[in-house]
């Protein structure tokens, strides 16, 4: 029985695809395997027995990546499985930028009850006129799942849209629109655009991406879009920016104490992602990954381990290992097979930047001194009997 802990709920369209072999649990320090969103687990304690995290979504800055690779622990997200949601999502703040809906709205709802509600709507309204989004020039930084159907979607509704990511997946070229203006400096983007969109994760060399000196080289009246991280801008540059006018407003996903008390500021509750269809995408995809890392030892979709398959696990016995990124590996590993007088049928190592992940099949099953004797190997963090 494998024990699942959910940090945070969880669409049932995913839970659903848990067998009779999983049992959620209250207890994260008993878990095989956690099922999270946003939670922080930055001040959590790693349970010994805690083999994967699967964060149903895009964004991993809650989980301490690093901690769990030295531990052996494998941290799988989403990658695209909310995109529809967000790139909606940003669709109305882009038209609640350009429109001022909230405030005519919120001024109905004020004199509702008036009997002549209908006049005055009618006499109020130009107080809440705006500008059309058609023409208009849109930047869009980053051009992963969410960035590149933003941008087609702005193409789409007759914006001039500039596309800027030095790290663009060939997958995402191939679905980036070819009316897309490719920008290589993010500089044209600043002077260019009326409208600018982040679509970055929040890293070391993101954060507060959006600072004085970008500011500086913005069109005076920009619209921001931030539905990604709130660390992504610089809150203290931002202040001043819409204090001047040179920003007209900042529409965020993640408000905080500082910007949801700024004006012109349309803070939205983190809503990108919570829409039915992106929960359950989500939550499928995370428990897929989940079970196929459990039952076959294969990795898909990991964020601090390379992703590494062998399919189905049907051979004697199959051992999955988690070791550094460093020489002699794969030599030791056979040695210890080899001692044993075990055959290897078939076999898989990958890394990516400090890790690395062997599998080994074998024409025996698994014994307790083969685990023992991987174990001791100097670089080895977690060895896993898949069968
Ligand atoms: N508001 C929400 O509910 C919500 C939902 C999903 C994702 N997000 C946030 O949006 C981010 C992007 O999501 P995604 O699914 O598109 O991720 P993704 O990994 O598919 O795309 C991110 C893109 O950013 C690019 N990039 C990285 N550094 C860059 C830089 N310095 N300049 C320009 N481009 C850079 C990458 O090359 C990649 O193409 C997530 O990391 C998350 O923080 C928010
Ligand atoms: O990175 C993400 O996927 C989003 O920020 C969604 O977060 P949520 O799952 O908490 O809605």
């Amino acid at each position: 029985m494998y024990n699942i802990k959910c940090l945070n709920p969880i669409s049932p369209l995913g839970m659903e695809l848990f067998s009779d072999n999983y049992q959620v649990i209250d207890d994260a320090a008993c878990a095989n395997a956690i099922l999270v969103r946003s939670a922080s687990m930055h001040d959590m304690e790693l349970g010994e027995n805690l083999d994967a995290i699967a964060r149903a979504g895009a964004g991993v800055n809650n989980i301490p990546l690093e901690k769990c690779a030295e531990k052996g622990i494998v941290v799988f997200n989403t990658p695209g499985a909310n995109a529809n949601g967000v790139k909606e999502a940003v669709l109305a703040g882009l038209l609640m930028s350009a429109r001022d809906f909230i405030g005519g709205v919120n001024w109905v709802q004020s004199v509702r009850e008036d009997p002549d509600v209908a006049k005055l709507v009618e006499k109020g309204k130009k107080k809440f006129a705006g500008t059309e989004i058609k023409d208009k020039k849109i930047g869009v930084i980053g051009l992963g799942a969410i960035g590149v159907l933003v941008a087609n979607a702005c193409n789409r509704l007759g914006m001039e849209v500039y596309g800027y990511d030095p790290f663009i997946s060939v997958q995402a070229a191939w679905n980036l629109s070819r009316d897309i203006r490719h920008i290589n400096n993010l500089d044209d983007i600043y002077a260019k655009c009326d409208y600018i969109t982040v679509h970055v994760p929040l890293l070391p060399s993101t954060e507060k991406m959006l600072n004085a000196q970008a500011f500086e080289k913005m069109k005076e009246g920009v619209v921001i879009l931030n539905f990604a991280r709130d660390l992504l801008v610089d809150e203290d540059a931002l202040s001043g920016a819409i204090a001047s006018g040179k920003v007209r407003k900042y529409v965020t996903d993640f408000p905080n104490a500082r910007t949801a008390n700024m004006e012109n500021v349309i803070a939205i509750p983190h809503l990108g992602a919570s829409t039915e269809e992106s929960e359950d995408n989500c939550a499928m995809m995370a428990v897929r990954e989940l079970r196929d890392f459990i039952e076959n030892g294969n990795i898909t979709h990991s964020v601090n381990y390379p992703d590494c398959s062998m399919g189905v696990c049907s051979c004697a016995g199959r051992i999955a290992v988690n070791h550094r990124n460093i020489p002699n590996m794969i030599a030791q590993l056979t040695s210890v097979c080899a001692a044993d007088g075990v055959n290897i049928t078939d076999m898989i190592n990958k890394s990516k930047g400090d890790w690395a992940y062997t599998m080994l099949d074998l024409a025996a099953p698994v014994t307790p001194k083969m685990v023992e004797d991987i174990r001791r190997i100097d670089g080895i963090v977690k060895v896993r009997v898949i069968k």
